[in-house]
């Protein structure tokens, strides 16, 4: 399934067995040429808190807390499948129960509309060493330069970097290096912004783990959230990435809200072992 043109494999852990060994499972599935092909790997749970629980597997086997673009695809799924049949849904995370709302015609969710909860703004809990909490716009040497940066968590730590023209320079020249900076103890998503104008954004991302992906929910409820901080962005913002676009909202309540699309590709099966 994808969300936004980020894919993933998802496995039904109500029917089978998660795989033994998650970590080469997801490293074998995700490689685009001996394997499946997907950023990572996304296990559909039982719950006991809620409808389901979401575990993520980033492309390098490495487990995150929290995936935008994979929650919408997991309420999509509990619903086309029969697994759940209302269409308010709530899924465990790492980052705790969220609520979602489908948006459903003939029987097939099409679109979701995620509560991502509060942003995590305290240096420390992000987690990174940069000074400030929030840190907003504070100075990172890396790749030669001397960037300004702002840092935010959904669950999963983000460091954004606005600039005038996007290019494959910021993603794949800076974005190693900022996910594996010291600054950041649990490595980082990069995320790397053009403002359009203070409603709507262009995106690109480079992923912890998984390197860069054509969309990333979190990073983009983060990069509203840096855009206000930063004083660049309204509360609601169209955010366009690579595979597409996602509609965006940091309420007066302090939660973040997202919106897009949830695509199922295809089904099949693995050999295990
Ligand atoms: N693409 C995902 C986020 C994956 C984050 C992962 N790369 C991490 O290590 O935190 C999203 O839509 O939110």
């Amino acid at each position: 399934m994808h969300g936004a043109g980020n894919d993933y494999v998802y496995v039904n852990c109500f029917d089978e067995q998660p795989p033994a060994d998650i970590t080469a499972t997801a490293i074998a599935m995700s490689d685009r040429h001996k394997g499946i092909g997907a950023d990572g790997l996304i296990l559909i749970c039982p719950s006991e808190q809620a409808d389901a629980r979401m575990r993520m597997f980033n492309a390098d086997g490495s487990e995150s807390e929290m995936c935008g673009n994979g929650i919408r695809c997991v309420a999509k799924y509990v619903y086309d499948h029969g697994i759940c049949s209302q269409e308010n849904l709530k899924i465990e995370t790492g980052n705790g129960v969220l609520d979602l709302q489908l948006e459903v015609s003939g029987s097939i969710a099409h679109r979701v509309r995620v509560n991502m909860g509060r942003p995590i703004l305290k240096s420390s809990d992000i987690p990174t060493s940069l000074a400030g909490d929030p840190p907003v716009n504070v100075p990172l040497h890396v790749a030669g330069r001397d960037l300004m940066v702002t840092c935010v968590s959904m669950g999963n730590p983000h460091c954004i970097t606005f600039i005038d023209e996007l290019s494959d320079e910021w993603v794949y020249g800076v974005g190693p290096e900022i996910e594996n900076h010291p600054a950041f103890p649990n490595r980082v998503n990069a995320e790397f912004i053009q403002v359009v104008s203070p409603t709507e954004i262009n995106m690109r991302v480079w992923e912890r783990g998984s390197g860069e992906t054509q969309a990333c929910g979190t990073g983009a409820c983060a990069s509203l959230v840096a855009g206000v901080l930063a004083g660049l962005t309204e509360r609601r913002v169209l955010c366009h990435l690579l595979g597409g676009d996602l509609e965006l909202e940091w309420s007066e309540t302090d939660e973040v809200f997202m919106t897009g699309e949830a695509v199922e590709v295809f089904h099949g099966k693995w050999p295990v072992g």
